[in-house]
């Protein structure tokens, strides 16, 4: 059996040991480098808690690629080096699936062109978690008949983005049935500024940050004399890795752009 070759950028953080575990317990996965600034040059097994992993670690994502085979990178850092480390991927004919979040529009069109040009997959999720994917895509049929939502993200405090990826996408997906409506009172103020979150076409996001909690998503809609709520909750990083392995095994039969797991899933 051919293994799929997977390099790992971030291995040290939350999202990147619970991806390393993945792949070294599927069989037909191979762990070939990991990219992490930090151990430039030396062994996944050098950094506390992957003991026995003769994995070769690089600092820069263009001499990994230069000197690995790899089929597929997957990317779990922050939004600036995960932009990097994902066009790299594309240059060298690496198949990329970012769990990484903060990209901007701008970002995923530039995306969007090179795979177009390379004629090669990849996939971007701004949630990996198959419960959360469910969540958005309920929204979505539900803003069909409410036009009135709120989209309420609850992390952890150390997330370095808001509102979050998934929040963002969910925006997106309800934006594209929902009549367009600028939402509360007209004449609504703010007396302090941010009270009522983000506004994206109209629709208000608010992000709570708060140590204890993971990862969580609340929709509610509203109409007359009733709501809805569609909530999502991680307890833990195992909660993505059913989907980080459906996005490895689905972006090496691909060879186009795909931005949310909902196109993949059935
Ligand atoms: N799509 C999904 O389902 C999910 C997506 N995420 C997203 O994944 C990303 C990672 O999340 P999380 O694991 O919680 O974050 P962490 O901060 O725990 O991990 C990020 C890791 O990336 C490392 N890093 C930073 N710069 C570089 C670099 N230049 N090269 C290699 N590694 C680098 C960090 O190292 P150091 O700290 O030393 O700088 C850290 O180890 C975030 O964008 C988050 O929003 C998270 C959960 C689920
Ligand atoms: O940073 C996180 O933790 C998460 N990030 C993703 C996001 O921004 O939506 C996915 C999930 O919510 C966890």
């Amino acid at each position: 059996m051919k293994k799929i070759k997977v390099i790992i950028a971030g291995p040290r953080g939350r999202m990147g040991r619970e991806a390393v575990k993945l792949v070294e317990a599927t069989e037909n996965y191979q762990l070939v480098a990991a990219i992490d600034y930090k151990y430039d040059g030396k062994l996944l097994r050098e950094i506390e808690g992957f003991h026995a992993l003769e994995v070769p670690v690089y600092g820069d994502v263009e001499k990994c690629l230069s000197e690995i085979e790899a089929d597929v990178l997957i990317d779990l850092t922050t939004p600036e080096i995960g932009m990097h480390h994902t066009k790299t991927a594309l240059w060298h004919g690496v198949r990329p699936v970012v769990g990484t979040t903060g990209f901007s529009k701008e970002d995923l069109a530039e995306l969007q062109a090179t795979c177009e040009e390379k004629e090669l997959g990849c996939i971007i999720a701004p949630n990996f978690a198959l419960g959360a994917v469910l969540m958005m895509k309920f929204s979505q049929m539900a803003a069909k008949y409410f036009k009135d939502v709120e989209i309420i993200e609850l992390h952890h405090d150390q997330k370095l983005d808001a509102p979050s990826g998934t929040a963002v996408k969910t925006a997106e997906m309800i934006s594209a049935v929902r009549e367009q409506k600028n939402q509360g009172h007209p004449n609504e103020k703010e007396t302090m500024q941010g009270a009522r979150g983000a506004n994206f076409e109209g629709m208000h996001i608010h992000s709570v940050r708060l140590p204890g909690l993971i990862a969580h998503q609340q929709v509610m809609f509203g109409s007359d004399g009733q709501t809805l709520s569609i909530r999502h909750d991680s307890y833990n990083r195992a909660s993505f890795m059913s989907g980080v392995k459906l996005a490895v095994d689905t972006v090496m039969k691909l060879d186009t752009f795909v931005y949310g797991l909902e196109n993949i899933i059935e």
